[in-house]
C-alpha cells in the first residue's frame, strides 16, 4: 500500500479554526491528537490514507517545502517570509485573519512622520518581509530577530519600532504601542509540495477540491 499522505497542522491558534475545516473535507484526526497529554507528534486519521503532524507554525512550510509532508496549512505571513519556490498555495481558507504592521509607542508616533525615514531599527519575527517593505520605499531596516512578545523591545530598548501580526489590536494597546502602517492582510492557505502534486496527484488534486469546496 501507498505510504499515507501527510498534512501538517501548526500547533498554535490557527488549530482551533482548522479543526472544523478538516471535519469539513472528512479528515477526523484520532482522539489522541485532542488530548492534552499526549506527547505524539503524528497522528492517524479516519482515513488511512491520511495522517496528520502537528509542528510550530513556522515549521509547516519547511516539512511542505523539503517534501517531508505533502500538505499544509500555514498562515500567508510564513509564506511570504519564507518564499519557498516549492510550495504551491491553491486555497486561502478564510481562517487566521490578521495583519502584519509596523507599529512604536504612543508617544513616538505623535511626533513621527513615516515618510520622512531613511533607516529604521525594528524588532520582529519576520526579518525578510520588513526589509521588503522598507526597501520598496529606498527605507534601509536593521532588524532585530525575536521569536515572539516583540511589543518588549521598544519599552526595553531592543528596538523603537516593531513589525508583528495585529488582530483585534489588544496585544499593541496593552503595552503602550499603536499600528503605524499595515504592511499586508494575512488568512490561512493549504499548501502543497510541489513535486507531490505532480506525483501524487490522483491523491492530492481531490483532496485540494475538497479543501476548496469545503470553503466556497
Ligand atoms: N492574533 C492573531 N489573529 C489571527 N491569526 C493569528 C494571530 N496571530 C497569529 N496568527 C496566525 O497564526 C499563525 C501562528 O501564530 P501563533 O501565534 O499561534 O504561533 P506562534 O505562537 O508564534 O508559534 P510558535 O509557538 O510555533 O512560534 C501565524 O503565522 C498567523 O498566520
Ligand atoms: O491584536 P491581538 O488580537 O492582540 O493579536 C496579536 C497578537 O497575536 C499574536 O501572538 P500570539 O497571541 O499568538 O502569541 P505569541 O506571542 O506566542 O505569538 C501576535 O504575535 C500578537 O502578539
Amino acid at each position: 500500500m501507498q505510504e499515507p499522505l501527510i498534512l501538517a497542522v501548526p500547533k498554535g491558534r490557527i488549530l482551533d479554526e482548522a479543526l472544523p475545516l478538516l471535519a469539513a473535507v472528512g479528515i477526523v484526526p484520532e482522539p489522541a491528537f485532542s488530548d492534552p497529554n499526549s506527547r505524539a507528534l503524528r497522528f492517524r486519521t479516519n482515513n488511512a490514507a491520511i495522517d496528520l503532524i502537528r509542528v510550530r507554525a513556522f515549521d509547516v512550510a519547511t516539512f511542505v517545502a523539503h517534501g517531508a509532508a505533502q500538505l499544509g496549512i500555514v498562515g500567508s505571513d510564513v509564506l511570504a517570509e519564507f518564499d519557498y519556490s516549492e510550495l504551491y498555495a491553491p486555497v486561502d481558507l478564510g481562517i487566521g485573519h490578521c495583519r502584519i504592521s509596523v507599529a512604536e509607542p504612543a508617544d513616538l508616533a505623535a511626533k513621527d512622520d513615516p515618510r520622512g525615514w531613511s533607516h529604521v531599527r525594528i524588532a520582529t519575527k519576520y526579518p525578510h518581509i520588513t526589509r521588503a517593505h522598507f526597501e520598496a520605499r529606498g527605507v534601509q531596516a536593521e532588524c532585530v530577530k525575536l521569536n515572539g512578545a516583540m511589543e518588549l523591545a521598544p519599552v526595553l530598548g531592543l528596538a523603537p519600532r516593531i513589525v508583528d501580526l495585529v488582530s483585534s489590536g489588544k496585544t499593541l494597546k496593552e503595552n503602550g504601542l499603536v499600528e503605524v502602517e499595515v504592511i499586508a492582510q494575512v488568512t490561512s492557505r493549504l499548501v502543497v509540495n510541489r513535486a507531490a502534486f505532480k506525483m501524487r496527484a490522483s491523491e492530492v488534486v481531490p483532496l485540494v477540491d475538497g479543501f476548496r469546496k469545503a470553503v466556497a
